[in-house]
């Protein structure tokens, strides 16, 4: 399963702000992939760990959402190099890629791209 989240804005330099996207990537045995903004990230997964029908399916909700392969995720953060690495988080390291906009095709978006340990 592979979420994808546009999470936040935060500024690299003093007057520049870029806007990133951070993607999380994790294995899980539920067969469905769903697109969540952050916000409802914990509420999807503690969805599927209490498998209460309380919360809405989130596969079923409209999206904009963009899903990436893992090739393409490699690319982008030149199959997760060192150099790359932005961070790392409670279950994870974080990299900066880039990826192409699909919007605008000879634009490059920059992301941040989270590798769940013992992932891949
Ligand atoms: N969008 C981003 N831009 C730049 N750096 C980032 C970005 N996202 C994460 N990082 C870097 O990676 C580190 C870990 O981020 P992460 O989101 O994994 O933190 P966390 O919420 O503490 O981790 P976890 O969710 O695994 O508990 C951050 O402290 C930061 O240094």
């Amino acid at each position: 399963m592979v979420f994808h989240c546009r999470c936040f804005s935060f500024s690299l330099q003093e007057n520049e702000e870029i806007e990133y996207e951070t993607i999380t990537q994790t294995n899980s045995t539920m067969t469905e992939t769903f697109h969540t903004a952050c916000s409802d990230f914990s509420l999807s997964v503690s969805n599927f760990h209490s498998k209460t029908t309380e919360f809405p399916n989130l596969a079923e909700k409209p999206s904009n959402l963009r899903v990436f392969t893992v090739a393409e995720l490699k690319a982008a953060t030149k199959n997760f190099c060192g150099e790359y690495k932005l961070g790392e988080g409670g279950f994870g390291s974080v990299y900066k890629g880039v990826v192409k906009s699909l919007e605008y095709p000879f634009h490059e978006v920059q992301v941040a791209v989270k590798y769940a340990d013992g992932v891949l």
